[in-house]
C-alpha cells in the first residue's frame, strides 16, 4: 500500500514512513493510493466478530504486509484493553432508528483515544525496527492533547509537546495535559487560539531545516493512521445496525474533519453509507461552505463545545483532494488562497460531488443547551456539548429509511459546567480519574511564535541531530 500527498509534490510513502512522516514535505497529507475494498460478504463477516478482530481486518489492509500480522494484532489489543468498555465503541438506542455511538470510554475519555492508543504503539514500533528517536509535536483545543500525553507518556523512543491555546480547554483537559509527570511530555500554552496552534504545527513541518534536526513526527489527524484508526468504528456501528443488507447514516460533530473524513473513508472502502451529516457548532465554517460554496474564515467564538472552536478543518484537504477527483493542482491553488486571503471558491463540480456525500448542519449555543436539558429530562442520560450538537443536527436530518447514529465523541464529566448549567448535573468523572483536578500541574506559557516554540523544542528535545 503506498500513500500520496494530496499536494502532488512530494514522494509517494509506504505505511511506516507515512506513519512517521505525519505531513507530507509539499504541506500536504498523506491519502491512500488507492482505498481497499470490502464486498458484501468481507462486511456480512464482520457479523459478531469483536472490536479488535474488525480493527486487524480493517487496518491490516493500510499497514500493507509492512508490520507482521501476530505484531499488528498485539497491538491493536493492547490499544484497546485501556478502554473501560468490552464493546470499545458501544452502541446507544435514543429513539425509534437513531442511535448514540459511545466514543469516549478510553483513558481521556474522548474519541480521540481510540486512534492515539494504536498510534503510539504502531509509532513505537516503526521507530524501535529503525533504531530511531522522534519529537512528536501536536495541536490541540483540548482533546487530541490529553489523548496524545495519555499514549505517549512514558515512552523511550519519543518526546512529545503539545500546544494547546491558553485559557480556551476547559479545566478537566488542561489537568489531563498538565498533570503528567512522564520527563518526556511537554504542554505548551500558547498564547493564541486553536488555528494559531495548528499553523505554528504545519509550519514547523514546512521548516525543513528544524523538522530534520528534532525528527519530527505529528499526531493530529494531518497523520493518516489517526483516520485509518477511526474507521474502524463506522464499521463496527453499520454491521451492529444491519450492513451490509441496511445503509447507516452518520452524523459527527466536526471541527478538523477527520472523523468524519474517516466515515467518508469507510463508504468509499465499501460501507453502505447513506449521508455524512457534518455538525458544526457557532463556528459554522464548514455548514457555510456548503451552502455558499466558499470556505471563509471569520474569526472564532469561544463556546461550551471548546474541541470544536476551529476555523482551518485540515482534514478538508483530503475531502477537496477526493472530491476534485483527485486534482492536486487545485488543491494547490485552494490552500494557496486560503493562506493568502482567508478562503477561497469550490469548483461547482466539487461541490457537487460533496453535497452529494454530506449534508450539514450547525447548534447554536442555546441549541446545546437544550439539547443536554432534553435528553437529561427526558432519559436521565448526560451527554457532553459536543455530543449535543451532534444530536441536535441529526434530530433535523433524520429520515426514515436508515438508522442515523450521532457520534458522541467526549464524556459529559470533561465538561462539567457546560453540563450543570443546561441540566443541573454534575457529571462525575470514572473513579481512575477522580484526582485529576488535585494532581499538580506543569505547563510552559509560551507566545504564539515559531521561532520561540522551535527553540523550546530545540532545548528539550532528546532527539536532536
Ligand atoms: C469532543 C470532540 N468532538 C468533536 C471534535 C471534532 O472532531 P474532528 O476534528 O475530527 O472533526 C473534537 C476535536 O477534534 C473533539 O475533541
Ligand atoms: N478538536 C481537536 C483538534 C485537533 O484535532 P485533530 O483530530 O486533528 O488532532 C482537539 O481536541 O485537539
Amino acid at each position: 500500500m503506498e500513500y500520496i500527498s494530496t499536494r502532488g509534490e512530494a514522494p509517494a510513502l509506504g505505511f511506516s514512513d507515512a506513519l512517521l512522516a505525519g505531513l507530507a514535505r509539499d504541506g500536504g497529507l498523506y491519502v491512500p493510493r488507492e482505498w481497499p475494498q470490502f464486498s458484501s460478504r468481507d462486511i456480512r463477516a464482520m457479523r459478531g466478530q469483536s472490536y479488535q478482530e474488525i480493527a486487524f481486518r480493517i487496518i491490516s489492509r493500510f499497514v500493507g504486509g509492512e508490520i507482521a500480522d501476530e505484531a499488528l494484532r498485539t497491538m491493536i489489543d493492547e490499544a484497546y484493553a485501556t478502554f473501560r468498555h468490552p464493546a470499545v465503541a458501544p452502541l446507544v438506542q435514543s429513539g425509534p432508528n437513531s442511535f448514540v455511538l459511545e466514543l469516549f470510554h478510553g483513558p481521556t475519555l474522548a474519541f480521540k483515544d481510540v486512534a492515539m492508543q494504536l498510534l503510539a504503539r504502531l509509532m513505537d514500533h516503526a521507530l524501535a525496527e529503525r533504531g530511531e528517536r522522534a519529537t512528536i509535536v501536536g495541536a490541540t483545543s483540548g482533546d487530541t492533547g490529553g489523548a496524545a500525553i495519555d499514549a505517549f507518556a512514558g515512552r523511550d523512543r519519543t518526546d512529545i509537546f503539545i500546544l494547546f491555546p491558553k485559557g480556551r480547554v476547559s479545566p478537566v483537559q488542561q489537568r489531563q495535559m498538565t498533570s503528567s509527570t512522564e520527563a518526556n511530555v511537554h504542554a505548551l500554552a500558547i498564547e493564541g487560539n486553536f488555528d494559531d496552534c495548528q499553523d505554528i504545527v504545519k509550519a514547523m513541518f514546512s521548516h525543513a531545516g528544524f523538522r530534520d534536526k528534532v525528527q519530527l513526527s505529528g499526531v493530529n489527524s494531518i497523520n493518516w493512521a489517526r483516520i485509518m484508526a477511526q474507521i474502524v468504528y463506522y464499521f463496527t456501528a453499520a454491521v451492529s445496525l444491519g450492513a451490509p443488507s441496511r445503509k447507516v447514516s452518520f452524523t459527527v460533530p466536526t471541527g478538523n474533519f477527520g472523523d468524519i473524513f474517516a466515515g467518508y473513508a469507510a463508504k468509499r472502502m465499501g460501507l453502505p453509507v447513506s449521508r455524512l451529516v457534518i455538525a458544526t457548532n457557532e463556528n459554522d465554517i464548514l455548514a457555510r461552505t456548503l451552502r455558499t460554496g466558499r470556505y471563509e474564515m471569520k474569526g472564532v467564538k469561544a463556546t461550551t463545545s471548546p474541541s470544536m472552536d476551529i476555523q482551518i478543518s485540515s482534514n478538508f484537504e483530503r475531502l477537496l483532494f477526493e472530491a476534485s477527483g483527485r486534482d492536486s493542482a487545485s488543491v494547490r491553488s485552494a490552500m494557496g488562497q486560503m493562506r493568502q486571503s482567508g478562503g477561497f471558491d469550490l469548483e461547482e463540480t466539487t461541490l457537487k460531488a460533496i453535497k452529494k456525500e454530506f449534508s450539514a448542519g450547525r447548534a447554536s449555543e442555546k441549541q446545546v443547551k437544550a439539547k443536554i436539558a432534553e435528553i437529561a429530562g427526558q432519559t436521565g442520560y448526560v451527554i457532553d456539548p459536543h455530543t449535543a450538537v451532534a444530536m441536535h443536527v441529526a434530530a433535523k436530518a433524520e429520515k426514515a429509511n436508515a438508522p442515523m447514529v450521532a457520534l458522541s465523541t467526549a464524556h459529559p464529566a470533561k465538561f462539567p459546567e457546560a453540563v450543570n448549567s443546561a441540566s443541573g448535573i454534575d457529571p462525575a468523572l470514572p473513579p481512575c480519574l477522580t484526582d485529576l483536578m488535585q494532581r499538580e500541574e506543569r505547563f510552559q506559557v509560551l507566545p504564539a511564535d515559531q521561532g520561540k516554540v522551535e527553540a523550546h523544542i530545540l532545548a528539550q528535545a532528546r532527539a536532536v541531530r
